[in-house]
């Protein structure tokens, strides 16, 4: 159909256009009486005078008009004012009598009123004798589609009143900005709610539809102005409302699974914050357990966790990686033994709740991040990083381990190992110089914290293979670890995939390779569990090393997106 507005407010076309409208119509109507009726409407003298006036009204609009003065009925009434006082001749008498017709009043009153863009009613001033002791009772209508009103009610203890626990956040009774916090409930639909419980009152409200009435006396207190939704936080557990026994509201509940980006809309309430998922459109917030309280609950129901210290991996019990795998240009150096810290002990501080992150985006003159993989035993981290390193040598670099064996006659210093006395790797020891070490036939190995420096001095992105739990030490400013965790595909690929593999053999003291046994699998999966619940909250990325090329691929992809996009990390990173 063509558009009504011809564009020229006097354009002779609009009455044929008009005119012409039935005949296009023709074909779509069916009966003559509609027919008639649609030649009635276009031919319609009242019709064309509107039309003409939309558009007369669209041509001014589109010169935007600004208003040379805002009081325009005073400057009338004054120039009346001075007008009586004159002599007063024919065209002043006319000027007069138009100026005192209540339409031109109006009229002007209006203009002012655009002008000065006052467009809130005036209400009647308060009267002065108000009762203290009366409740001033507000009546709201609020429209209520599909979505939850986005309230929380409780039965106030002392007084037994129904009053207003949380609004949620971006929620209807939020965006209708009536309802506060505090507010006493009297009314529901007509329906009176002081001798109903929160839950009877809540079953009113889900069952109503379209407008619902609130009769409240509304919370003399003074909400303090929002300055929520600038907090992103990373969670690091997974959330499930409806499994939740402490939640006021299940149905006011976020769900969240561990890893993702979570906006803090009000933190008011110290036990119940309010948030929703980074990026979603809806405005609305869920409730979600507060750090503290979670903290709280998780250390009341995993005691364990926090008094027994991470074991020292033993491959035989748990599966975790036997080496740290130093340097595997001397196959022969295969350290039995793993030391860690003390500090390395699971502390009550570990408890993973909540992280609060911010975006960042590697600008280009700045060091590459440190790429840290970890994985279980023979999952084949060696064989990845050795591809990527292959890929490419000027891009990808590994630290150069220390060792306090004697050096042999085909190695050289700094290039194979940095050989070191026993006596100055312990005093490094002591000064926390190694990310880890170990020791195997009375020579210790090491990872030292400067080794990375150096490669990542050198421009290139560093890939560094750790035990998870020395992952923790890592996270800093400095290193802005970003953590890759490689994870075995299921048994059955296992066998398929790694039919013509081998691993150096734990239980052979030759570290000798040997193909994978059955054994070796399981307790691949089993520590690759292990180590997704302990220490999944520190993964930035999970790859499964199904296929090896489609695996590959994967990691490449990405280092490629680690270098161009914005990823979370943590606030400290950036403000310390
Ligand atoms: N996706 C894969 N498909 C088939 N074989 C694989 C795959 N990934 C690794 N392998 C093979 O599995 C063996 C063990 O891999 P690799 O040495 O890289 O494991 P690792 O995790 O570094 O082990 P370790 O803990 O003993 O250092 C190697 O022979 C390697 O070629």
């Amino acid at each position: 159909m063509p558009a009504l507005s011809t564009g020229s407010g006097s354009d002779p076309g609009l009455f044929e256009l008009l005119a012409a409208l039935p005949a296009q119509l023709q074909p779509h109507v069916d009966s003559q009486e509609d027919l008639t009726f649609l030649w009635d409407l276009f031919g319609e003298k009242n019709l064309h005078s509107l039309v003409k006036i939309h558009e007369k009204l669209h041509d001014y609009e589109k010169q935007s008009p600004v208003p040379i003065l805002q009081g325009a009925a005073a400057l009338a009434d004054d120039l009346a004012e001075e007008l009586q006082n004159r002599p007063l001749s024919s065209e002043t008498r006319e000027l007069l009598k138009l100026l005192s017709k209540p339409n031109v009043k109006a009229l002007l009153s209006a203009h002012d009123t655009v002008a000065q863009k006052s467009y809130d009613p005036v209400l009647p001033p308060m009267p002065d004798d108000i009762d203290d002791e009366e409740d001033s009772v507000k009546i709201i209508r609020l429209v209520k589609n599909r979505e939850p009103l986005g309230a929380t009610i409780k039965k106030d203890e002392q007084t037994g009143a129904i009053v207003v626990a949380r609004i949620m956040r971006g929620g209807a009774a939020d965006r209708s900005g009536l309802i506060h916090v505090g507010d006493e409930l009297r009314e529901v639909n007509g329906i009176p709610v002081e001798d109903k419980r929160p839950e009877e009152i809540i079953q009113i409200l889900a069952q109503s539809q379209g407008a619902i009435t609130f009769k409240i006396i509304p919370s003399i207190k003074e909400e303090t102005p929002a300055k929520e939704g600038k907090m992103f936080l990373k969670a690091l557990f997974d959330y499930d409302p409806y499994e939740d026994k402490a939640i006021p509201c299940k149905e006011a509940g976020l769900s969240f699974k561990r890893g993702e980006i979570l906006q803090i809309m009000s933190q008011d309430d110290a036990t119940w914050w309010q948030a929703k998922h980074e990026g979603d459109a809806n405005p609305r917030a869920g409730l979600i357990p507060s750090k503290h309280f979670q903290e709280r609950r998780l250390a009341l129901r995993r005691p364990e966790i926090l008094v027994q210290p991470l074991k020292v991996p033993n491959r035989k019990s748990s599966g975790f990686r036997r080496s740290f795998r130093l340097s595997r240009k001397d196959k022969k150096t295969n350290k039995s033994m793993y030391e860690c810290k003390k500090s390395d002990q699971y502390d009550t501080a570990d408890i993973p709740t909540y992280e609060e992150v911010t975006p960042y985006r590697r600008q280009t003159h700045e060091k590459y991040r440190l790429v840290v993989l970890v994985g279980p035993v023979g999952v084949g981290l060696n064989e990845l990083k050795r591809k990527l390193l292959i890929s490419d040598t000027q891009h990808y670099g590994v630290t150069v381990p220390h060792t306090t064996r004697p050096r042999r006659s085909q190695e050289s210093d700094g290039v194979e190992y940095i050989f070191i006395s026993k006596h100055l790797f312990e005093t490094d020891v002591q000064n926390n110089k190694f990310i880890e070490y170990g020791e195997y036939k009375n020579n210790y190995y090491g990872t030292s914290i400067d080794s990375v420096r150096s490669v990542l001095a050198k421009n290139k992105v560093c890939l560094l293979d750790v035990q998870p739990h020395t992952v923790k030490h890592l996270r800093t400013l400095e290193f802005k670890p970003y953590v890759i965790f490689i994870k075995p595909p299921s048994i059955e690929r296992l066998r398929e995939t790694r039919k013509n593999a081998k691993i150096i053999s734990s239980r052979d003291d030759q570290g000798a390779a040997k193909p994978f046994t059955e054994e070796d699998f399981r307790e691949m999966i089993k520590s690759a569990q292990i180590m997704e619940n302990q220490y999944g909250h520190l993964f930035d990325k999970i790859i499964v090393n199904d296929d090896l090329t489609v695996a590959f691929n994967e990691l490449k992809m990405t280092f490629d997106k680690l270098e161009t996009d914005t990823h979370w990390v943590p606030v400290s990173w950036l403000h310390s």
